[in-house]
C-alpha cells in the first residue's frame, strides 16, 4: 500500500499495490477493509487439448483485466462503439482503486482428466479431509478457480469478480461467493487490530506480512515441492464460520474471556495486561487452575503448543441477513490462511480447534475451499499459472 505521508504534500493518495512481481498481491500485502471473493468452475466439454486451450486464453484475458484493474484502468479492449457493450461494466469507473489486491488460484478438482493436467497436481493440493464438527455445504464449498479481491471500496472489490465472471463467459460459471468486511482502521496508520463479530480483537498473533524470514518459513513455496509451478506460490484455505451471535451475546464476559484465553477489551491474555504480552500457557491461578483454561482457543491454537506451526489468516466478518428457519442472524467469519502446506499446517490446527475447542459452542464450518495459488506473473505479457498451463 501506499501512505499519504507527509500531511504538508496535498498530492492525491493513489493507493495501487503492485500486481506483477515475485509473489502474488493479497497474502503479504496488508488486509484492506473490503472482500469479494468467488470460486469458480469451468464448463468446457472438449478434448482435454481443446479444454487446456480454452483455460490458457481465460487466464490470458483474466490476468490481463486483473492488471489493469489494479491500475486503477478499466478492463482493456473497448471497442468505443454505441452498438456494443461496453468492456467494463462502469462501476468503478473514475474510482481509486484503494489498495486492491487480486489473488488467483487454483483448485483439486482442475486435476482430474479435463484438462491433463492429473501429473502436475502437488501433493499439497489433496482434498481436505472430513474435520468434525463441520457441517459444509457444497454449494459454498469448492471450485475449479479463485478470486479474491480485497479492496478498501467495496465496489471496486466487487468490481473485480463480476467482470472477470463477465470475461469468462462461455469458459467459467460463477460457483460461490463471499463479500466480507473488516475494521477500516486496521490499514491505516493507526494499525489497529481488527475485531471480529464476536468483539475480539483478532490478528494480535498473526505472521506479519512484511517479516520476509516468517513468510518464507511458514507461507511461501520453497524448493521442497513437488510441483515446480508453485514455488514462490501459497495455499489458501477458505472456511465459512458462522457465528451463534444471539447465544454468545447471553454469555457472561468472563465466560468469553475465557473461551479465547484473552481480555475482551485490550486483547491482552489472561496472563498479561498488554495487547502483544506472551501468553504464559503454564501459569495457575490461586486454585491450581491454569489461567489460560486448557480448551481456550489461544492456548489449543498457539505455535508453541503445536510444534511450531504458523499460518497466515486473512479472514473477514460477514453477514447475509438472517436464518430464516430460526431468525438469528446469518454472520460470522470468512476465514482465510495461508501457508506453504495444508497438509501440515491447516488441517493439524483445526484437528485439535474442532476436538477440543471451546469455541466449538458458538460457531460452526459451513463452507471450504483449498486452493492452489501460484507466484505473480512477473511481468507484463506473462498470466496466471503460465507454468502450469502454458
Ligand atoms: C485452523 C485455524 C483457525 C481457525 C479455524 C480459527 C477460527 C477462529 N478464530 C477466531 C478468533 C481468534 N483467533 C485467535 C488466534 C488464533 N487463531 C488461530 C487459528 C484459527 N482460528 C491461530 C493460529 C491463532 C493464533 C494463536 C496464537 O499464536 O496465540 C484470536 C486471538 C488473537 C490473535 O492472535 O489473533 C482470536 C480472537 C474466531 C472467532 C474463529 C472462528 C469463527
Ligand atoms: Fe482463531
Amino acid at each position: 500500500g501506499c501512505d499519504s505521508g507527509s500531511s504538508k504534500t496535498a498530492a492525491p493518495v493513489v493507493a495501487k499495490v503492485p500486481f506483477y512481481g515475485a509473489h502474488q498481491a493479497g497474502i503479504a500485502t496488508p488486509a484492506p477493509a473490503r472482500l469479494a471473493f468467488a470460486t469458480y468452475d469451468l464448463t468446457v466439454d472438449g478434448s482435454p487439448q481443446e479444454n487446456l486451450a480454452a483455460l490458457r486464453q481465460l487466464l490470458q484475458t483474466w490476468t490481463a483485466a486483473a492488471a489493469a484493474m489494479a491500475d486503477g484502468k478499466p478492463v482493456p479492449g473497448d471497442s468505443n462503439t454505441l452498438v456494443a457493450p461496453p468492456a467494463d461494466t462502469g462501476e468503478a469507473y473514475g474510482s481509486s482503486p484503494a489498495n486492491l489486491t487480486i489473488t488467483f488460484g487454483v483448485g483439486p478438482s482442475l486435476f482430474d482428466g479435463r484438462f491433463g493436467l492429473a501429473s502436475r497436481r502437488p501433493a499439497a493440493l489433496a482434498d481436505l479431509p472430513m474435520l468434525p464438527p463441520e457441517n459444509l455445504d457444497p454449494a459454498r464449498s469448492g471450485g475449479d478457480l479463485v478470486v479474491q479481491a480485497c479492496s478498501d471500496d467495496p465496489v471496486v472489490a466487487f468490481h473485480v469478480i463480476r467482470n472477470l465472471a463477465r470475461l469468462g463467459r462461455g469458459t467459467v460459471v460463477m460457483r460461490w461467493s463471499q463479500l466480507g468486511f473488516g475494521n477500516a482502521t486496521s490499514n491505516g496508520a493507526s494499525q489497529e487490530t481488527p475485531r471480529n463479530l464476536l468483539g475480539f480483537k483478532d490478528g494480535t498473533r498473526n505472521i506479519d506480512g512484511s517479516d520476509a524470514q516468517l513468510m518464507n518459513q511458514h507461507v511461501w513455496v520453497g524448493d521442497e515441492t513437488d510441483q515446480q509451478w508453485m514455488r514462490g506460490g501459497s495455499y489458501l484455505v477458505a472456511r465459512r464460520i458462522a457465528m451463534h451471535i444471539e447465544a454468545w451475546d447471553r454469555d457472561y464476559l468472563a465466560d468469553q474471556q475465557h473461551v479465547f484465553g484473552r481480555f475482551k477489551y485490550t486483547g491482552a491474555p489472561l496472563t498479561g495486561s498488554n495487547e502483544r504480552d506472551t501468553p504464559n500457557f503454564a501459569a495457575k491461578d490461586a486454585s491450581g487452575q491454569p489461567v489460560i483454561p486448557v480448551n481456550a482457543h489461544i492456548r489449543l491454537a498457539a505455535h508453541e503448543n503445536n510444534g511450531g506451526i504458523r499460518i497466515l489468516r486473512r479472514g473477514y466478518s460477514y453477514t447475509d441477513g438472517i436464518i430464516s428457519a430460526s431468525g438469528e442472524l446469518d454472520a460470522g467469519l470468512f476465514f482465510i490462511a495461508f501457508q506453504k502446506d495444508p497438509r501440515k499446517q491447516f488441517v493439524t490446527l483445526q484437528r485439535g480447534l474442532g476436538a477440543h475447542d471451546a469455541l466449538n459452542e458458538y460457531i460452526q464450518h459451513v463452507g471450504s475451499g483449498l486452493f492452489a495459488c501460484p507466484p505473480a506473473p512477473s511481468g507484463q505479457g506473462r498470466y496466471w499459472a503460465q507454468d502450469l498451463v502454458g
